[in-house]
């Protein structure tokens, strides 16, 4: 039976470092501020800004909820995207992903100022995320969450086989990157790959990113293989789910990450971090 990695936990434990951190700067004055801008109404970003909001106010955070109509044209959200950009109370700006069809993504991620995208997926951050310069960059939070999982377990990528299973902008692509730069040799499996189970199997590090509740079976995995599974979904009675067969895939792997309770926590601990970094950064450069 696999090790479960336990997100909440870990999550608590960071939390506790991070909490020092809002603490050291509310001496010179600093209070850590965060937007999230949030667009109509998408049921997963719903539960990330129910939790975010919970854990901010406990970490004493400035967390604000900005909520738009999905009617909102492209250049009104940009430009209230730019009075964030300029106002200095706020360090981290975060538009909840996915946007209605008419805005486009680009274009949004683009007009948040690099030095406060507490997502990590400005064009910029993402270049230095690709060329492994990543001091003082902000990381797409759910990949560098998986990471945190990783050191936290001892879970060594070294030349290992990983294979991500996805390849979106908020977890895959990123993820492949920060695997990339941790020496392991990567492979990115979507929706043409084919004979995908073939080449799940051969992984040593499985991680799931593709919304389709317990896609991953037994058959798909290698024994002893550490199995991440970023899926939300719900299963046929409504329950909260993940892309892998949990009770499957326990029996088979070395180490597995549940949902609830896995990555999604992982997620919101190294949002709230990463905001505080934000202005921590800021407060260095500004004096
Ligand atoms: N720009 C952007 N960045 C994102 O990172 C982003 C996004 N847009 N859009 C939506 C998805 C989804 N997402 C979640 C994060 C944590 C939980 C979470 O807290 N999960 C708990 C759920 C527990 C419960 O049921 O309350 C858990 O897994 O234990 C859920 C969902 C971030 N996303």
């Amino acid at each position: 039976m696999a090790t479960i990695m336990d997100g909440k936990a870990l999550a608590a434990e960071i939390d506790k470092t991070t909490t020092v951190r809002i603490q050291r700067l509310a001496d010179q004055g600093i209070v850590p501020g965060l937007v999230v801008i949030l667009v109509g109404d998408d049921p997963a970003s719903k539960i990330y800004v129910r939790n975010k909001e919970r854990r901010a106010k406990k970490m004493k955070i400035n967390s604000i909820v900005r909520n738009l109509p999905d009617t909102i044209s492209e250049a009104d959200l940009i430009k209230i995207i730019q009075t964030y950009n300029e106002n200095p109370t706020i360090h981290a700006i975060l538009v909840q992903l996915p946007l209605p069809a008419h805005i486009n993504e680009f274009n949004v991620t683009n007009a948040i100022a690099p030095e406060k995208d507490a997502d990590g997926f400005h064009p910029t951050n993402i270049g230095k995320l690709v060329i492994n310069h990543t001091e003082k960059t902000p990381i797409a939070c759910t990949p560098q969450g998986i990471m945190s999982i990783f050191n936290a377990y001892h879970i060594d990528l070294d030349g290992k086989k990983a294979v991500v299973v996805g390849r979106s902008t908020i977890v895959g692509k990123p993820m492949a990157a920060l695997l990339v730069n941790a020496n392991a040799t990567v492979t990115v499996a979507h929706s043409h790959t084919h004979n995908l189970s073939q080449l799940t199997r051969e992984a040593d590090i499985l991680v799931v990113a593709v919304g389709i509740a317990k896609y991953i079976k037994e058959a798909d995995v290698k024994s002893d293989a550490v199995v991440i599974d970023v899926g939300m979904d719900r299963d046929v009675n409504g329950k909260l789910v993940g892309d892998v067969d949990f009770a499957e895939v326990e029996r088979k792997a070395s180490y597995i990450t549940p949902v609830p309770k896995g990555v999604g926590p992982m997620t919101i601990t190294t949002l709230i971090s990463q905001t505080v970094a934000l202005a921590e950064w800021s407060s260095e450069k500004n004096g």
